[in-house]
């Protein structure tokens, strides 16, 4: 247990200031149902060096709309009605079963963002490290309440959603054990409207709570300046091919792609340092030739400064 209230937990794993950025793959439901599929992802986000991956839960008939169930529509199984299709992408307890023993395999955390309160009792038969609020659910009490009494750390996605909105959402889960995230719900998000500053509006309104980012928009870069502005969880769609098929495929991250996600988050996160103006070691050669000496500066001043705060 860390004395520093800004920290989660995820398992073994932690996520707050000071600590590696946390980095999630969201598979959400672009495995469409096929377990191979859920594989591949979970081998490219272990490969890429994500620390999880995750998935979205929903029993069906609780988060269709009734009048949307008979609506019938094409997919690549043929032509079903929209509950049949909600149900042809929703993994039950054996593919979750496998998926664990996977997860555990490739040594990459998993956990999901239950819909419905049916789903939170579902995930709470693994031992996952963390369940997530989608930005869809936040204004959904009798969710938040289930997860806030599994104990777990709860992350809050924060999309589509007004100040009011989330205040309310953190009085009913307890600020003790969320993370929140800055997110847009547009598919994919616009940069005009990433609004990553908000990273830091959330920072100062809520102290005592990790704020990460959870980005839908194409390309890497934006999802970098959300980890230089201090975001300290991160996590992005990911597929396999982008041209799957699948209402969340296109603005996903490919196996590639992830990987140089992860890659520069890691350099972001060694470059952005403690803040503290200090000479380093390195710089004294560069200083001795480049330095016109203009007062006094003994040798062994020079190689004082090294490592020292300064003072000046
Ligand atoms: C939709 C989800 O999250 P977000 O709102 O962060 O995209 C989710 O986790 O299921």
């Amino acid at each position: 247990m860390s004395t520093n209230s800004r920290i989660r937990t995820f398992g073994t794993r932690e996520a707050g200031p000071g600590r590696p950025v946390y980095v999630t793959g969201e598979i959400g439901i672009n495995h469409n149902g096929d377990i191979e599929n859920a594989f591949k992802l979970i081998d490219a986000a272990a490969e890429a060096g994500c620390d999880a991956v995750k998935f979205q839960k929903r029993t069906p008939e609780i988060c269709t709309p009734r009048d949307q169930w008979d609506i019938e529509r094409d997919t690549p199984w043929g032509r079903m009605t929209y509950i049949d299709y909600r149900h042809r992408v929703e993994f039950g307890e054996d593919e979750y079963r496998q998926i664990d023993e996977y997860c555990k395999e490739k040594g990459i955390d998993w956990f999901a963002s239950p819909w419905d309160t049916e789903a939170v009792a579902f995930l709470e038969k693994f031992d996952v490290p963390a369940h997530k609020v989608a930005s869809a659910s936040l204004t959904d009490d009798e969710l938040l309440r289930a997860l806030r009494a599994t104990g777990r750390t709860v992350i809050l996605s924060t999309g589509m959603s007004t100040p009011k909105q989330i205040r309310h959402a953190v009085e009913v889960l307890g600020s003790d054990n969320i993370l929140m995230c800055h997110a847009t719900s547009t598919y994919p998000a616009q940069a005009e409207e990433l609004n990553l500053r908000v990273i830091n509006t959330l920072q100062q309104e809520y102290p005592n709570v990790p704020i990460g980012y959870s980005g839908h928009e194409t390309g890497l870069q934006t999802t970098l300046a959300a980890v230089a502005l201090g975001a300290v969880f991160v996590e992005r769609h990911i597929t396999l091919d982008r041209a799957m098929w699948g209402s969340d495929q296109a603005a996903s991250v490919e196996p590639q792609g992830l990987t140089r996600l992860v890659r520069d988050i890691r350099t972001i996160e060694a470059s952005l340092g403690d803040g503290v103006k200090k000479v380093y070691d390195s710089e004294l050669g560069p200083m001795k030739k480049l330095r016109r000496v203009t007062g006094v500066v003994a040798e062994a001043e020079i190689a004082a400064a090294a490592g020292e705060p300064v003072t000046v």
